[in-house]
């Protein structure tokens, strides 16, 4: 990729990217300007390169080879896959200790996943629809008390942090079965802050991250931290372990891993109290930002696309009944209805596609090799090697209308015409990986769909949400000129490293909708 320079590799480069961006502009953004704007970058290319390296040296000893199409991308996760980069596993230490499912061996990571995955079965989780639901209703119940009077809009508040405390509060009872009420408190909880403490430590292996991890405070840190999670969690996996013959209904994950354990003719040991302590700690991270996250797109996006929120809205009146009181009746008992609102699935899909919040990072055997159909070999050896969904997704030569927001795309079509070029006949499957696909493709992702769509169900109908950042200027006192703080045009983008957090937090307000003053 041009231009690189002889001494400082794609570092000006990167720098010159990013100049008329917010300098907490995500990465995410970088990935994708490049694979829009390729003509420049490679001048001697006829088309995009579906593999494109860059070189970081001296912040990162190794170049990524990032994927940006879906047939390499699945050379590499499904087809020949490969285990997780070491970077990544080293980034996890801190928070997990290195047992988790993102940090092990290949072949542990199968037998563990065998363990872990019958807790994220939809039968399984359809059991936990009530508690889920009660949840759901304190993130309503905290957003509804946020709006005005009558019509009026109500204060500004960060929606982005809700729904951290929401999603938190939902992983942590699937999994463990205890509530942290991450909702109710006016501030994080030990749990939480111990997370993001250990969080803010899951770092690559530069040399000044090196360096940190040798020094009494890291150590420290880590300790205690580490403690505070442990104290809560040891003591809950031993009642599971004590109350797991007896426990008939709700299963937490932790109750499942332990079935699968006495199932294949075994007593679960300390080490396997070690394993799952980690996996815990990994699914409470995994599961809560990536979640939120994307959550708060959906609202972001169902306010710019007034003519989406009617038919979600639509949906939901067709499907649970006009009266938005009776949705938590009605899904308590018949669960199922969750799976028929295959339009708001599709608007949850559609945002996945454009504000993808992760991708895999793998390290590849020296025998491993993409190869283009004509032949042509794209080396990894000593790289890291990354997928980038973020661009696959809006790729012209797989997307029709890419830059669009069209739900439509995924569902069925009724008329059957594969010429509709909206259609999405799963005309190349690999194009379309938010979740990642292949064996160590996200566990979560039916927990994380079953959630957003009850959130969805339980506000939209009742208020008008308005994510609001000229209002949260006037709050924060902060002046912010016009064309400035902007990324693709919008006030609202993905902000800091890794999965990241929405600028902001996402500030907004709401109203009830004037149908609920009417009831
Ligand atoms: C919208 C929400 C989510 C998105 C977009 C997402 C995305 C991803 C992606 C891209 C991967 C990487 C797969 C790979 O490296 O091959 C992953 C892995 C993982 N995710 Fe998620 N995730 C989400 C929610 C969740 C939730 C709710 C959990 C709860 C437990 C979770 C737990 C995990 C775990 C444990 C892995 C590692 C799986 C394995 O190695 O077997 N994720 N996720």
């Amino acid at each position: 990729m041009e231009p690189y320079s002889p001494i400082f590799g794609h570092l000006p480069l990167m720098r010159a990217l990013r100049q008329n961006w917010p300098s907490d502009a995500h990465t995410t953004y970088v990935n994708i300007k490049i694979a829009r704007e390729w003509k420049k970058y490679f001048p001697k290319a006829t088309e995009c390169p579906p593999v494109i390296y860059i070189d970081l040296w001296p912040i990162m000893s190794q170049p990524f080879a990032m994927i940006i199409d879906p047939a390499f991308a699945a050379q590499l996760t499904q087809e020949t896959p490969q285990p997780r980069h070491f970077m990544f596993k080293w980034a996890q230490i801190p928070l997990t200790g290195g047992l988790d499912l993102l940090s092990i061996d290949p072949a542990n990571h199968k037998l563990w996943r065998s363990r872990l995955s019958p807790g994220f079965s939809p039968r399984n989780l359809a059991t936990h629809v009530p508690a889920i639901i009660e949840e759901v209703e304190i993130f309503a119940d905290a957003i509804k008390a946020k709006a005005g009077k009558g019509a009026d809009w109500g204060e500004m508040f960060t929606l982005y942090d809700k729904l951290i405390a929401l999603t938190f509060d939902v992983i942590m009872r699937v999994a463990t079965g205890l509530r942290s009420f991450e909702q109710s408190n006016n501030t994080p909880g030990p749990m939480l802050l111990a997370l993001r403490t250990l969080i803010s430590y899951a770092k690559f292996n530069s040399l000044p991250n090196r360096l940190e991890r040798l020094t009494p405070k890291y150590k420290r840190n880590i300790d205690h931290n580490a403690k505070i999670m442990e104290d809560i969690l040891r003591p809950q996996i031993a009642s599971r372990l004590a109350a797991s013959d007896t426990t008939r209904d709700q299963k937490t994950i932790i109750d499942m891993a332990i079935r699968e354990v006495k199932n294949s003719g075994q007593t679960p040991s300390s080490d396997f109290i070690d394993v799952v302590v980690s996996n815990i700690k990994t699914f409470l991270f995994a599961g809560h930002d990536t979640t939120a996250q994307t959550l708060g797109w959906v609202y972001w996006e169902l306010q710019q696309h007034p003519e989406v929120l009617a038919k979600m809205r639509a949906e939901h009146d067709e499907i649970l009944g006009p009266d938005p009181k009776r949705a938590k009746p009605i899904l308590s008992q018949n669960h199922h209805k969750l799976n028929e609102l295959r339009y708001t699935v599709a608007v949850i899909k559609e945002t996945l596609r454009l504000r993808t919040p992760a991708g895999t990072i793998r390290e590849t055997a020296r025998d491993f090799q993409l190869i283009a159909p004509g032949g042509i070999v794209y080396p990894t050896q000593n790289a890291v090697t990354q997928t980038i969904p973020a661009v696959i997704h809006i790729s012209p030569a797989h997307w029709p209308r890419p830059a669009e927001f069209l739900p439509e795309r995924f569902l069925a079509n009724p008329t059957n015409d594969d010429d509709d070029p909206l259609h999405h006949p799963v005309r190349n499957r690999n194009a379309y990986r938010p979740f990642e696909l292949g064996s160590t493709r996200c566990i979560g992702e039916e927990l994380a769909m079953m959630e957003m769509k009850l959130a969805l169900v339980f506000t939209l109908r009742e208020l008008d949400v308005d994510c609001n950042y000229a209002l949260w200027d006037r709050v924060v006192g902060r002046a912010v000129g016009p064309g400035e703080g902007l990324v693709d045009g919008q006030r609202a983008y993905r902000a800091g490293q890794g999965i990241g957090y929405i600028k902001d937090n996402l500030p907004a307000r709401v109203r009830w909708r004037s149908t609920e003053l009417a009831r």
